[in-house]
């Protein structure tokens, strides 16, 4: 057995100094689950001159990957750049080197993870990535060892820490849209460049990794139909409120007869329902299973050591491998082809603003259209605005298939009362339903 494990590690930003702040201040943690020490022993940045709040003692600091890669003494290769094309880069060259990989990259697993895994098992090592989805919740290990032998219908997450910060802040503080996100950047939960974040993209990663391991099947980012909160108004946050809603951005992700959906998408929360009290960047995903009924992971989805704790978990479990000589021996080919529900097989609730001219029967036309399609109000408001003669009306459905959604939603916009539809959300009401 080695005397100690060294460790190569790409990046030293958020998640790197996470990384080396863990290793040294949980050293003997470490040592006690492994049987001897884990060093850093080089890092790779962009910049080595550039001022550090973190500690690096004696480690080699270093902008040429080589010193890392080629380096026959470095058995764990951390990646923490970020990024995709030269972390991948990066990661299947430290493969072919017999070095084993943990990442928190979500945007390269999202893309390339099944290639990636490929490439471990032709080598023989290791490639884990914990901390790519909801940062430092144990969800990965959730999923494919404790939840291993159910069958798992659907999940339910908020998996972005950066927009659920936004939309607490905006919703309980009254901060606008652009201050929170500020908030969010400077505290480190945000992407290098949050666009990733606000418009969903972030998020879509992280429920296709989560698909792909809950449903055994080989979900592709495109898979995903997203949508952001960057047009999330007040008006609509506060009418939620009166309606007993609150916005979260929510990843969906449902399996039945073998046939799949995931999305992202703002959706208002009855505030009943488990994930509506998930706030600022807490991250938190209900799992859903044949067998074990409802479970919810709850914990911080971004920032330095929380997310550094799921890159060492993964860490703990490559040594761990090493040990018993088993690495590269975890990873489960897909067991089902992918096949999409098609619109009238997927079923929401949905909230719809518009604007409709103040006049004698305009309301009736609405309620003409809803029977015609046979779609029923759950809840429904209005309110005259002062201006133009027009009236604000918020109606909520009920279960209905996307199919009659996205009529409903076209031939309103046809409509020659309504003025103008502002905006529509899914609905979650009663998780059970
Ligand atoms: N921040 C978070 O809360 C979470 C982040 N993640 C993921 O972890 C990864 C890292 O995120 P984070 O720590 O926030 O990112 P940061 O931007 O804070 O840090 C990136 C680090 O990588 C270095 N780096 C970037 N590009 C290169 C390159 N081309 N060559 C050499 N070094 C490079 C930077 O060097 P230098 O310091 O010199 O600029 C910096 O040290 C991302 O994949 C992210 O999605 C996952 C979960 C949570
Ligand atoms: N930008 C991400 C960081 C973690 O994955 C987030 O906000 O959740
Ligand atoms: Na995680």
């Amino acid at each position: 057995m080695k005397k100690y494990i060294s460790i190569g590690l790409l990046g030293l930003g958020t998640v790197g100094s996470g990384v080396v702040q863990l290793i040294k201040n949980h050293q003997e943690e470490l040592v006690h689950q492994v049987g001897c020490e884990v060093k850093v022993k080089s890092i790779l940045v962009r910049d080595v001159e550039k001022e550090r709040d973190i500690q690096i003692g004696q480690t080699h600091l270093t902008t040429d990957p080589d010193e890392l890669l080629k380096d026959p003494e470095i058995d764990i290769v951390i990646e923490v750049i970020g990024g995709i094309e030269e972390a991948r880069e990066h990661i299947i060259r430290a493969l072919e080197a017999k070095k084993h990989v943990v990442t928190a990259n979500k945007d390269l697993i999202a893309l390339y993870g099944p290639e990636l895994l490929q490439k471990a098992l032709e080598n023989n090592c290791d490639l884990f990535y914990e901390a790519s989805v909801a940062g430092g919740i144990p969800i990965l290990r959730g999923l494919s060892d404790g939840l291993v032998s159910d069958r798992i219908q659907k999940l339910m997450g908020i998996v972005n820490g950066t927009t659920n910060y936004i939309l607490t802040k905006m919703d309980e503080d009254g901060l606008s849209y652009e201050t929170a996100l500020k908030e969010a950047q400077e505290l480190g939960f945000a992407e290098a460049d949050p666009t990733s974040d606000v418009e969903g993209l972030d998020a879509a990663r992280k429920m296709a990794i989560l698909a792909r391991l809950a449903f055994f099947t080989n979900v592709i980012l495109e898979d995903v139909e997203v949508s952001g909160i960057s047009s999330v108004s007040v008006e609509d946050l506060n009418y939620g409120k009166k309606l007993g809603y609150v916005m979260k951005l929510i990843g969906h992700a449902h399996f039945e007869n073998q046939q799949l959906e995931v999305s992202v998408q703002p959706t208002f929360l009855s505030k009943s329902h488990p994930l509506a009290s998930v706030k600022n960047e807490y991250n938190a995903i209900y799992v859903n299973g044949e067998a074990v009924g409802e479970t919810m992971f709850y914990g911080p989805g971004a920032g330095s050591l929380p997310t550094a704790t799921a890159v060492m978990s993964d860490v703990v479990a490559v040594i761990k491998n090493m040990r018993l000589g088993v690495n590269g021996k975890s990873y489960v080919k897909p067991r089902f082809e992918r096949v999409l529900k098609t619109p009238d097989q997927r079923f929401g609730q949905y909230y719809f603003r518009l604007h409709l001219k103040d006049q004698v029967g305009a309301f009736s036309k609405i309620t003409t259209l809803f029977n015609e399609l046979d779609i029923s109000f759950e809840k429904i408001l209005q309110t005259p605005l002062s201006k133009n003669e027009l009236a604000e009306i918020i109606i909520v459905t009920h279960n209905i298939s996307m199919e009659r959604f996205e009529k409903a939603l076209m031939e309103l916009r046809d409509l020659s009362v309504v003025e103008e539809v502002i905006s529509y959300y899914r609905v979650e009401g009663d998780v059970k339903k």
